[in-house]
């Protein structure tokens, strides 16, 4: 067995909290191993010049992250599945799916309590398409005003007085230990989250089964069906969270309710759907429910976007 397990980790709060609870399952459950972090401030893509990495003989572009991996510095990577794309470098796969924390979007405000209380006009904190095209929709009077940055600085900003609420991940904002600034847990039906909110996968080498067989024990078999669903989602929407689409499914007993949605940035046209089948499906159901979406609009609105 491995005396020795790296994980390669950005720096920001989040990330160095996610890695480290990765760090606290793994010793718990192998106390004889040494598990370490291997931080790094990633600048972007590189373009890694390694033979595992051409491709037709062209270098690919992998996150720094993935470079530590690839080039054996590191063994495993704790990502948000909400920011894994769905293709991986060569060499590099999803190993396991952690449990989900709460997947709900936050609203955080200083001022106000809760959505239905924000005044006519009020100014509202976020960068994803996902959020600003759904609160529109609900409510058309409200100013969306761009926000961007680590879950700090997104805080700050608005604790300067920038907006009158923001909009965070509920599951970034429990991880922090921040639960006070969550005035409200915004509802699927207000705000359906982004495939994969407030669940965390593994990364590591394809071929490094001795990894694999280790990180086993930190599956999450409903996360991963549930996640799965959505991911096919976004997938056949040839989308992530920085797209207007919203997917989320939830699991009862073996049935799979998926809800998806894409919505024009301006907020005034959302096409909605959802499916429900076994979870066995869970991959063709997402599939189903995009080409549902795309036959009905959404591919009008996401091809102006991404032209
Ligand atoms: N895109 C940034 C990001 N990626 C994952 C989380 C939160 C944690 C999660 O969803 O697992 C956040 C912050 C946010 O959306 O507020």
């Amino acid at each position: 067995m491995k005396d020795k397990i790296v994980i390669a980790t950005r720096e920001s709060q989040l990330a160095l909290w996610q890695a480290n609870n990765v760090k606290a399952q793994l010793e718990a459950l192998y106390p004889d191993m040494l598990v370490e972090l291997l931080g790094m401030t990633t600048k972007g893509d590189q373009i890694l010049d390694s033979p595992l990495s051409k491709i037709g003989g062209k270098g690919l572009f992998v996150k720094e992250l993935e470079t530590a991996l690839l080039e054996g510095r590191a063994d495993i990577a704790v990502h948000s599945m909400k920011d894994v794309p769905m293709a991986f470098p060569e060499g590099l796969g999803l190993a396991v799916i952690c449990e989900r924390e709460d997947p709900s979007d936050a609203f955080v405000s200083n001022t106000f309590e809760s959505l239905d209380s924000l005044p006519n006009g009020a100014i509202v904190g976020t960068s994803s398409l996902r959020r600003s095209c759904q609160l529109k929709m609900q409510r058309p009077d409200i100013i969306i005003k761009d926000l961007r940055g680590n879950v700090n600085t997104r805080l700050r900003k608005m604790d300067d007085g920038e907006y009158d609420a923001i909009i965070l991940a509920t599951a970034g904002l429990l991880r922090l230990e921040m639960p006070e600034r969550i005035r409200q847990r915004i509802s699927a039906e207000t705000s359906l989250p982004a495939g994969g909110q407030g669940a965390m996968g593994i990364e590591c080498r394809s071929d490094d089964v001795q990894t694999i067989k280790l990180l086993t024990p930190l599956q999450h078999e409903e996360t991963a069906i549930r996640v799965t669903a959505e991911r096919a989602v976004n997938e056949r929407l040839n989308g992530g969270c920085q797209a207007p689409i919203a997917c989320f499914a939830i699991l009862t007993d073996d049935t799979l309710w998926l809800r998806g949605l894409v919505g024009s940035p301006d907020g005034t046209t959302m096409i909605e759907g959802e499916i429900r089948g076994h979870k066995d499906d869970a991959k063709s159901l997402g599939v189903q429910l995009a080409d549902d979406l795309l036959s009905r609009g959404a591919n009008v609105i996401l091809d102006a976007l991404y032209q």
